[in-house]
């Protein structure tokens, strides 16, 4: 058995809303969907509200926001840019945790990280206008071992790995390469004194060789992936399965 904590699954429903919004009958619905993955025990939601409110839109961080009032043990996490739109929905419903992404208006989705020293003097103020409302922040990074002693210095409390470049490696030849700077970049996180998170393009085949690889992960957010395959399994038997892959992962991480 492991003393560390388990891996949180943290469910982003963007896409629910995307397949919703292109009609005007409000099916599927984004509530409902978060509701079925916390009944079959994802530890948290999460949603990146674009501004051009592609998929989610206001009322839907407004209503998960309340959704998640009954579920105290599970987080909400909204992802963004602090210089568009993010510190508006943060100051309005306080979730467990902000997560910054530098994407730009209209970006087609998330492709890199914060970089330092370039982004530190814009980013310090707006982290600690999160914790003073008592909001963690995690900063979205690429898996540079070098950055992450300046993620902390600016105030965050965590750093989200950006896990495209090692999905899109999976199971080619640079596998254990990628998977070599990952861990590099966590065990540099944990060393100056951050939590680590993971995220994008994570799936069920990926999944368990990452968490197996990279010390100390507390939070996998998917969302692209876990819902298209919630289309074939459903929600409940999809949540339960990425769950097995967590457990998979830590087992292996830990023998
Ligand atoms: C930060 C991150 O990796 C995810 O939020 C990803 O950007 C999802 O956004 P889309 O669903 O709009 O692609
Ligand atoms: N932070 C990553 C996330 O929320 C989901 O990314 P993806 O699984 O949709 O690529």
């Amino acid at each position: 058995m492991t003393s560390l904590p388990r891996t949180a699954l943290s469910v982003n429903v963007n896409k629910v809303a995307l397949v919703r919004n292109t009609r005007h009958l409000g099916i599927p619905s984004v509530t409902r969907a978060a509701q079925l993955c916390l009944q079959a025990g994802a530890q948290g939601i999460t949603v990146h509200p674009r501004p051009d409110e592609r998929h989610i839109r206001a009322q839907d961080v407004h209503e998960l926001a309340a959704l998640l009032k009954q579920w105290p043990q599970a987080e909400f996490n909204i992802e963004g840019n602090p210089t568009h739109n993010l510190m508006e929905f943060i100051c309005q419903v306080l979730p467990a945790q902000a997560t910054f992404v530098p994407d730009s208006v209209g970006q087609f989705t998330s492709d890199h990280g914060w970089r330092f020293p370039e982004d530190a003097e814009r980013l310090a103020p707006l982290v600690a206008e999160c914790k003073a409302l008592g909001v963690r922040v995690s900063l979205f990074m690429d898996p540079v071992p070098e950055q992450m002693a300046a993620a902390r210095a600016v105030g965050a409390d965590r750093v989200e790995l950006y896990t495209e470049p090692y999905a899109a490696a999976w199971g080619t030849p640079r596998q254990s390469a990628e998977l070599a700077r990952y861990r590099d970049a966590a065990q540099a996180a944990l060393d100056a004194g951050l939590g680590v998170n993971a995220g994008h393009d994570l799936n069920r085949d990926n999944l368990a060789d990452f968490l197996a690889a990279v010390p100390g992960v507390l939070e996998v957010s998917i969302g692209h992936a876990l819902i298209a395959d919630a289309l074939e399994l459903g929600y409940g038997d999809t949540v339960r399965a990425y769950q097995r892959c967590i457990d998979q992962g830590m087992l292996e991480r830990d023998s």
